[in-house]
């Protein structure tokens, strides 16, 4: 296989994660390598958090000599080339790989690109540390920001500056089965590294290799990091707002009233917190902004996963345990740890959606209380 140092220098992709997005992203990572053999190595390597899957009889994998033997993912991912649990029913291409090992499936790859639930990207970037090539380049398609006591940090950013590597980010309205099923969606790509270096395969592919997001995934690159992950991490609370006064059954106007001020509240922290990078168009023109505001306000899981604690009377953690099969919720994490960063700066009061949605996930508030608290909102 080409590797560095030769005439023959190719790209090795690996894909680190594979939930329902990382799978999707796999899919389509391994469709553009086939197609564009002169700059990227077929193969492409997933990293899969291992665990044990059961197929139910009625699978079409079911092996009756097999039968309730539980079997590893990723060896079911390699036979089948399906991922049965995150992303049921849809074809992998034969040239994604499975590994359970990240330092092994990230080894010799030049381009990375990060795909999992934020709470387990620390300890998985930190397994990376001194195992990838000097001068490879990463892409974050995670949504959701990084919060230390004193300081948000974007994944890009903070992935980036951990592997000593760049790192750009991905996102968009992409609810990941509609992508796999490859209807026609759009993406936001923010991407503007340094130039590559010598060592490294000849050139970056870029969209005039017809290198595309998906064959029906329309993509466009604009500079701001800060704005295309802020949005994406941010409008996960927003979801959950929707879905609780959709539970409610309250309809759509209270669903769009929510969702106008979760969009001011998404901009105001973008002003507020990274008053030097933040480009608010991302936030009103792009995919990764409004769209993806959208579209996770009227099929996402945060939102679906609220609307069904709301409608059952149960906690929307006890819903992602029962109905999300190993999914996770990313708004839930991510409306504490803003929230805590708000409170520390006594900033909370100013960001009235974000802390309802917090103080109604932790019992403080119930959905009753949303139009009193944000009749108090007031515009920037
Ligand atoms: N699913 C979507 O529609 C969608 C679309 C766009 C962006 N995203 C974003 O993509 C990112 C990845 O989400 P997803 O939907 O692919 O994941 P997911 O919720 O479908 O799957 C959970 C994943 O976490 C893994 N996991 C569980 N425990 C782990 C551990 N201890 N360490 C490491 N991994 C562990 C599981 O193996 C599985 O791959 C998130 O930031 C999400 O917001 C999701
Ligand atoms: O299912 P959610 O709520 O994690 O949202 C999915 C995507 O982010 C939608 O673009």
């Amino acid at each position: 296989m080409a590797t560095l140092g030769g005439p023959t220098k190719k790209h090795k992709v690996t894909v680190i994660g594979s939930g329902n997005w990382g799978s999707t992203i796999a899919k389509i990572v391994a469709e553009n390598t086939r197609a564009h053999p002169n700059l990227f190595e077929e193969e492409v390597q997933m990293w899969v958090f291992e665990e044990e899957v059961t197929l139910p009889e009625d699978s079409k994998y079911y092996d009756a000599s097999n039968a309730g033997k539980p079997q590893k993912l990723t060896e079911v991912i390699n036979t089948c080339h399906e991922n049965v649990k995150y992303l049921p029913n849809i074809a992998l291409p034969t040239n994604v790989i499975a590994n359970s090992s990240v330092r092994d499936a990230a080894k010799d790859s030049s381009i990375l690109i990060f795909n999992l639930p934020h709470q387990f990207i620390g300890r998985t970037s930190k397994q990376l540390e001194g195992h990838i090539l000097p001068y490879a380049r990463g892409i974050s398609c995670i949504k959701g920001v990084e919060v230390a006591e004193d300081k948000v940090s974007l994944f890009s950013e903070w992935i980036g500056e951990g592997l000593g590597i760049y790192c750009g980010a991905l996102s968009g309205a992409n609810i990941a089965n509609e992508v796999a099923n490859e209807k026609w969606s759009e993406t936001t790509i923010a991407y503007d590294p340094p130039t590559m270096d010598s060592r490294s395969p000849s050139r970056n592919p870029s969209p005039s290799d017809n290198v595309s997001a998906s064959p029906n995934m329309e993509h466009k690159d604009v500079r701001g990091r800060s704005s295309v992950s802020l949005s994406g991490a941010l409008k996960n609370i927003v979801a959950l707002a929707a879905g609780f006064v959709e539970g409610k059954g309250w309809g759509d106007n209270a669903k769009a009233a929510v969702m106008r001020v979760g969009l001011l509240e998404m901009v105001k922290f973008g002003k507020e917190f990274f008053p030097e990078t933040v480009r608010v168009e991302t936030f009103t023109e792009e995919s990764a902004g409004v769209a993806d505001l959208i579209t996770s306000c009227g099929s996402g899981r945060n939102f679906r996963c609220a609307k069904m604690a709301v409608e059952r009377g149960v906690t929307v953690a006890e819903i992602e345990k029962t109905e999300l099969n190993g999914q996770l919720l990313q708004g839930t994490s991510t409306a504490k740890d803003v929230n805590n960063f708000l409170k520390a700066r006594g900033r909370d009061g100013e960001y009235q959606l974000f802390t309802a949605v917090l103080d109604i996930l932790e019992g403080r508030k119930t959905v009753d209380d949303i139009p009193d608290l944000l009749a108090r909102a007031d515009d920037p």
